[in-house]
């Protein structure tokens, strides 16, 4: 079943041409890998399909409701009800605690501290950076603060995760291991995951891959 589909996405910047034509089709549950190289159009695909940037043409689709014809206010809401976001470095708030950063999500929706944070302490054991949950996003490692990032992002049970260049900052080591756990999680809690990656090893832990060149997405059917 489909559940996000972008048709024909144009994004300018000045006279840069980020996305001509991009289309991509993503079905619940799946880990797809979004492919190419420096500047083919990526992350603006990305922000364009996740509601965060809109196309200057085209059509986002998520479910049976239209993210290009919605309010601000519209998609902020379903971003935050549907959508989970991991970036290169994490972006945790530096002043609140790990533990505060993962429960965030939940407070901002309403939820007691306390419920809040029960979850949280979940995800951040699943995570194995439950050690880390009285610390700040400082005093943590690259690669406990990118797991903390992913507990954040999957508190809230999103149906898509979107990650960029999630293991960018990342020594290969800590890199797999964020992949692996990154993509169990996903399976367990059966969320789609987009993933863009200039790695063949990251692209690897995807059932699919798709390569942008020059503003435009093709699809690789390439199950593995
Ligand atoms: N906010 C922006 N303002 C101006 N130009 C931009 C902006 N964002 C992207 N671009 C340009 O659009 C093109 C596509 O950029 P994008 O970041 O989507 O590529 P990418 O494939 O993700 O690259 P990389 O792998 O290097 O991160 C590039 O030429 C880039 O310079």
């Amino acid at each position: 079943m489909s559940l996000l589909v972008a048709q024909d996405l144009h994004k300018s910047f000045g006279k840069t041409h980020a996305l001509e034509g991009a289309g991509l089709t993503i079905r619940a549950g799946e880990i797809v890998a979004v492919m190419g190289p420096s500047g083919s159009g990526k992350s603006t695909l990305l922000h364009c399909i996740a509601g965060i940037l809109p196309p200057d043409s085209g059509v986002v689709r998520y479910g049976d409701r239209e993210l290009t014809s919605m309010s601000d206010r519209e998609r902020s809401e379903l971003r935050r009800t549907d959508f989970g976001f991991v970036f290169q470095f994490g972006q945790l708030v530096p002043e609140l605690t790990c533990l505060e950063n993962v429960a965030l999500p939940l407070r901002l929706s309403g939820m007691k501290r306390k419920d809040a944070e029960r979850a949280a302490k979940d995800w951040m054991a699943k995570l194995e950076v439950d050690g880390v949950a009285d610390q700040r996003p400082g005093e943590t490692s690259g690669g406990q603060g990118q797991r903390v990032a992913i507990a954040r992002a999957l508190v809230t049970a999103p149906k898509v995760i979107f990650a960029d260049e999630p293991t960018g900052a990342l020594d290969s080591l800590n890199g797999e291991r964020v992949m692996h756990l990154l993509t169990s999680a996903a399976r367990e809690t059966g969320a789609a995951v987009v993933l863009v990656t200039h790695e063949a090893r990251v692209a690897a832990y995807s059932d699919r891959e798709v390569v942008v060149r020059d503003g435009k997405a093709r699809d690789v059917e390439f199950v593995r």
